[in-house]
């Protein structure tokens, strides 16, 4: 390793402990240690001349040099220099008068070099073997006189300096000198790393978790510059991730630009904080991303309020936290409400908002309640389309009804139901609803800020489970929908499962030249493992018909158990009932006739106003 500067009459030994400076190393984020700072104290002490060290952001020293700093020409350096950023090395030098305080030298090739900082260090001069030094460092800013503006801290006792979070700093300046070297928009696409724990016992494979993260992200308009799985037994309770991890991220950050980090499960507010303190960068976890999508795609008033109501009920924790996020560096991912709107970030202002939003979305529950009496009086019965996001349910229920709900090959692209009449081919008649899709790790919040949406699934008489049998996850995305419907009560709801995107799948024996697409009876029997259900394809439309027969069939099936009072002027119903052989007992009382009756389920609405309800 080549020693800087004039070395020609220092003595062999001494040179070799310059050498041995290239050996040392600093942990990320870190000024320097004091074992590097007490060698090159000693080594000047020796020489009776500065040494320098030159260190990357990974701790490592590039280079080391002898005489003042502003002689050293380091000609490498200067072509890392990316228009308007830090150069990404620091200086390290020592002052053998003691003093030291930067030097207007010091500042001039902090200044020239564009170093993320540069550091003077040497022996407090009243108590013998302290070891002191000065920072100084570029604010980001510009002077008065049009200068970039610098900042000089110290002296301070070594132990001071290596306090600073040196990570912080170099990313909250970056920030502002490439703010004003390009013009930067609030909307400015964000650069996101992911990060994932594997615990190695989830229900996903971690891989397949990350995979679906980052369309998450992507649909949320973030570019992914890089990705990170970590192997761990549990998360770390300040910073969810290891430490050695984390100062990786903070590697990344800083060589690939990052202005986000998006982490696969739900943070604490503590941990999103530290993170966002060591980073200086935003973070959020998969909630709140998913929050966001929901916040870009709500399209009903309904849709609009409880997406907002579930981003300010989980910002709310975190304010404290997210000070940084949503005021200095401000904008983007995790701070757009519904709509036009930005995100509250005023706690008492949250609060009123919070309250202004249930008071509203009651009254829309209260409005939707009655159109559910007027339905039930309809006495058609309700399906409802569930499933993982991206099955297939939009692209279902327009293939069935011709509605032109719209399907695209995003997460999420349906937020609020749409619900639609559809006669089937015996002339059973069916309201078929389409819901948000599903997915693993569904946020709680979520869910209960979806309930009066949701509430089409817990009013059903018949899911409609669908799946996308192509993706190959299909039975964990099964498991998670279940898990959902066990949130909303509906899990033992009658279920038909319909295994959508059939048409992916080749015929494996079909002739050549007659590439068939579809599902071979066995395979079909396999995939449905005894549940209840059909392979279809919406695109193509195979086996639909056969779909509606299945859930006709169900229908004309399902009976239902009732115990009804008829009013003797309504003699019209009793005779209606004796038609489907439905009465099973029969008995007189004042009122009119009271029967116990077991009829078809698509009936029942119909009676519903003439059952009896026990206590
Ligand atoms: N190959 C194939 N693609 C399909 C089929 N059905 C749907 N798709 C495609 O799958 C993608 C998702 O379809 P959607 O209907 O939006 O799915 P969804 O379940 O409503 O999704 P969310 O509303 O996001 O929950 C679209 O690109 C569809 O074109 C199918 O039978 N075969
Ligand atoms: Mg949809």
């Amino acid at each position: 390793m080549q020693i800087n500067g004039d070395i020609q009459n220092i003595k062999q030994h001494i040179v070799k402990r310059l050498e041995g400076l290239y050996e040392k190393t600093v942990p990320i984020g870190q000024l320097s240690t004091h074992e590097l700072n007490s060698e090159m104290l000693e080594v000047t002490h020796l020489l009776g001349r500065e040494v320098a060290v030159y260190l990357n952001r990974q701790g490592k020293v590039l280079q080391v040099s002898v005489g003042d700093t502003d002689t050293v020409d380091l000609p490498e350096f200067k072509s890392r220099r990316a228009e308007g950023k830090l150069t990404g090395i620091r200086c390290i030098h020592t002052h053998p008068s003691g003093d030291t305080r930067l030097s207007e030298p010091d500042l001039s090739s902090l200044r020239r070099l564009r170093f993320d900082c540069m550091a003077a260090i040497g022996f407090r001069a009243d108590r013998e073997g302290e070891i002191v030094g000065s920072l100084g460092f570029f604010t980001g800013d510009v002077a008065e006189d049009g200068t970039e503006a610098l900042s000089t801290v110290g002296p301070l006792p070594e132990r001071a300096l290596h306090m600073i979070n040196l990570t912080y700093l170099i990313t909250v300046v970056n920030k502002k000198l490439s703010a004003r070297s390009t013009k930067t928009t609030a909307d400015e696409t964000e650069r996101a790393l992911l990060a994932g724990l594997d615990c190695g016992k989830t229900l996903w494979p971690i891989d397949e978790s990350m995979a679906e993260l980052e369309r998450l992200a992507d649909t949320a308009g973030a570019v992914i510059v890089g990705k990170f799985i970590q192997r761990r037994e549990k998360p770390d309770a300040a910073f969810f991730l290891g430490r050695g991890k984390v100062a990786e991220i903070a590697m990344e950050v800083q060589n690939r630009d990052a202005t986000l980090l998006i982490l696969d499960d739900e943070l604490t507010p503590s941990q999103q904080h530290n993170l966002e303190q060591m980073l200086g960068i935003k973070v959020i976890d998969r909630t709140a991303l998913i929050l966001d999508i929901f916040a870009q795609r709500a399209r009903t008033r309904e849709g609009k309020l409880q997406v907002e109501l579930a981003q300010l009920q989980y910002n709310l924790p975190r304010l404290g936290g997210q000070g940084l996020v949503l005021s200095r560096l401000g904008g983007g991912i995790g701070t757009r409400g519904p709509g036009e709107t930005k995100l509250e970030v005023d706690r008492r202002r949250i609060y009123a908002r919070i309250h202004d939003l249930e008071a509203q979305i009651d009254a829309v529950q209260k409005n939707r309640h009655l159109h559910r009496r007027r339905r039930k009086l309809s006495r058609i019965p309700l399906v409802a389309l569930v499933g993982y996001t991206n099955a297939g349910k939009s692209t279902l229920l327009n293939k069935l009804t011709g509605a032109e709900v719209f399907a695209e090959d995003k997460l999420f692209a349906t937020l609020d139901p749409t619900t639609r009449h559809l006669v089937l081919p015996e002339k059973q008649e069916i309201l078929l609803t389409d819901t948000v899709g599903f997915i693993q790790k569904l946020p709680h919040t979520l869910v209960k800020a979806f309930r009066a949406t949701l509430e089409e699934v817990q009013e059903a008489d018949l899911l409609l489970h669908v799946v996308d049998c192509s993706n190959e996850n299909y039975e964990q995305q099964i498991e998670s929908v279940v898990e959902v419907l066990k949130e909303l009560d509906a899990v033992d709801k009658p279920t038909l499962y319909v295994f959508n995107k059939a048409d992916r799948f080749a015929v494996p024996d079909a002739a050549p030249g007659q590439a068939r697409k579809g599902l071979t009876p066995a395979q079909e029997a396999m995939m449905l493992h005894g549940r209840e259900g059909i392979c279809v394809s919406a695109r193509t439309g195979a086996n639909l018909l056969a779909l509606q027969q299945l859930i006709e069939h169900f229908f004309s099936e399902q009976q239902v158990q009732m115990e009804l009072l008829i009013p003797f002027a309504q003699g019209r119903l009793l005779t209606e009932l004796h038609e489907l052989h439905a009465v099973r007992e029969t008995d007189y009382c004042e009122t009119g006739t009271r029967v116990k009756v077991s009829l078809p389920a698509s009936k029942r609405a119909r009676f519903e106003p003439y059952e009896i309800h026990k206590k």
